[in-house]
C-alpha cells in the first residue's frame, strides 16, 4: 500500500505542537517545521517541545523538520499556525512550494497587521483558487488538547466538502471538530475574543467581581455581533465554538495569554513587563488596533474595544478605562 501523504504543520509553538500531536495520535502521518534549528532538533530528540509544552509528551510518530521546502513538498494538507503576524509572509514563502492538489488550512487567530485584512483575504490573494482553504478555530487551549482533554473546534471553509474533509484528520474520541461555511464570522471570533479577554483580565485584576466579569462577556459579544453584522459575517458563527465558545474560554480560562495580560495590567503590571512575562504571542497587542480600525472602517461604535486599544497604546490607565465604561450614557440593551 502506498504511503498516506503527510500533513504539514507549520509553527512549532505551543497551539502548533499541540494540533501535531493531536494529528499523529489520530494516526495521521504528521511533519512539524519551525523555524529554529536548535528547537527541532530538541524536539526530535527528547519527544518534547521544552520551551512551548515542556512537561507534556508528544507521540513516537511525530517527525520534525527545520526545512520549510521539504516539510511542505508532499504534503496533502499545510497547517499554518503561526501568530498572525507572520501569516501572509510564510504563505508568501510556501505558496510557489505547494503540491498542486494541496490544501491549506491555518489555525492563527488574528489579522494581517496594518491593514486589518481578515487571514482569508490574505490567503486567497497569495493563493486564489489554486489551493482550498479552511480556518480551524474554536475554544481550545493547547496544553488541554495535548493533554487529550475533551475539545470542540470548528472548520470553516467556502468547500464544504474540504471542511469535511478536514475535520476528519482532526476528529477523535477526545476532540469533536464541526464544520461551517462562514470564513469572516470565524476569523472575526477568533480575533476579536482576545481584545475582550484583555478587558475581562483587567476587570478580575481589579477585583471588580463576577457580576462585572459577567457584563462584560456579555456585553464584548454584543460587540462582536455588531461588528460581524456591519461586515457581512452568519451570526449563527459568533453565537457557536468560533464566538461565544472561545470568548467564555478565554475570558474566564487562565491558560489565556491575552488574559493574564489583562489580569497583570488590572495588578498594576507594567505593559513591556506583563508581555515578557508571558513569553509567548499576546494576539491582543496588535488584533485591538486592527479590530478598531475595521470598525471605524464601518462605522461600528466598540467601547470595550476601543477602551482595550487605548490601554494596549498606554493612553489610558485600567482605571481611567474602567471609570470611562461605566460612565456612558444609559441605552437600551439591543438596537
Ligand atoms: N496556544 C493556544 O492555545 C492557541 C493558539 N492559537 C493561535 O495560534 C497562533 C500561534 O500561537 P501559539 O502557537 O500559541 O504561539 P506561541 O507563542 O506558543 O508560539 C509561536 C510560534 O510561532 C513561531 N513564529 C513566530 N514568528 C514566526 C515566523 N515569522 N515564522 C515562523 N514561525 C514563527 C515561534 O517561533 P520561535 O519559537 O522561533 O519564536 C513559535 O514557534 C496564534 O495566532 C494564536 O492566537 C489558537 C488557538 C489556541
Ligand atoms: O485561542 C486560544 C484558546 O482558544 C488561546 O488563547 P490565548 O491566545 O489568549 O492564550
Amino acid at each position: 500500500m502506498a504511503a498516506q501523504r503527510p500533513i504539514a504543520v507549520l509553527g512549532a509553538g505551543s497551539w502548533g505542537t499541540a494540533l501535531a500531536a493531536l494529528l499523529a495520535r489520530n494516526g495521521v502521518a504528521t511533519r512539524l517545521w519551525g523555524r529554529d534549528t536548535a528547537q527541532m532538533a530538541a524536539m526530535a530528540a527528547s519527544g518534547r517541545n521544552a520551551r512551548y509544552l515542556p512537561d507534556l509528551d508528544l507521540p513516537a510518530s511525530l517527525t520534525y523538520s527545520d526545512d520549510l521546502a521539504a516539510a511542505v513538498a508532499d504534503a496533502r494538507i499545510v497547517l499554518v499556525v503561526t501568530p498572525s503576524h507572520a501569516f501572509g509572509d510564510l504563505l508568501a514563502r510556501i505558496a510557489p512550494m505547494l503540491p498542486a492538489d494541496a490544501g491549506v488550512v491555518w489555525a492563527s487567530k488574528g489579522f494581517e497587521p496594518g491593514t486589518g485584512r481578515f487571514l482569508h483575504e490574505v490567503a486567497a490573494e497569495l493563493l486564489g483558487d489554486r489551493h482550498a482553504q479552511a480556518v480551524l478555530t474554536g475554544p481550545s487551549f493547547a496544553r488541554e488538547v495535548v493533554q487529550g482533554l475533551p475539545t470542540a473546534v470548528t472548520i470553516h471553509s467556502p468547500d464544504a466538502a474540504f471542511a469535511t474533509a478536514v475535520a476528519r484528520d482532526f476528529h477523535s474520541p477526545t476532540f469533536r471538530a464541526y464544520t461551517g461555511t462562514d470564513m469572516l464570522g470565524a476569523g472575526l471570533g477568533g480575533a476579536m475574543k482576545n481584545v475582550l479577554a484583555v478587558a475581562v483580565g483587567v476587570s478580575d485584576g481589579m477585583g471588580m467581581g463576577l457580576n462585572a466579569r459577567a457584563g462584560l462577556i456579555t456585553r464584548g459579544l454584543a460587540e462582536v455581533l455588531r461588528l460581524n453584522r456591519a461586515l457581512g459575517g452568519q451570526p449563527e458563527t459568533i453565537m457557536g465554538l468560533a464566538g461565544l465558545g472561545d470568548l467564555v474560554l478565554t475570558c474566564t480560562g487562565d491558560l489565556s495569554r491575552n488574559r493574564r495580560l489583562g489580569l497583570a495590567l488590572g495588578h498594576g503590571v507594567p505593559l513591556d513587563e506583563a508581555v515578557r512575562e508571558i513569553g509567548q504571542v499576546v494576539e491582543s497587542l496588535q488584533t485591538a488596533e486592527e479590530v478598531m480600525r475595521l470598525a471605524r472602517r464601518h462605522d461600528v461604535e466598540l467601547p470595550i474595544s476601543a477602551l482595550v486599544e487605548k490601554a494596549l497604546r498606554g493612553e489610558i490607565t485600567p482605571t481611567e478605562g474602567v471609570r470611562l465604561l461605566l460612565s456612558r450614557e444609559q441605552k437600551p440593551e439591543f438596537r
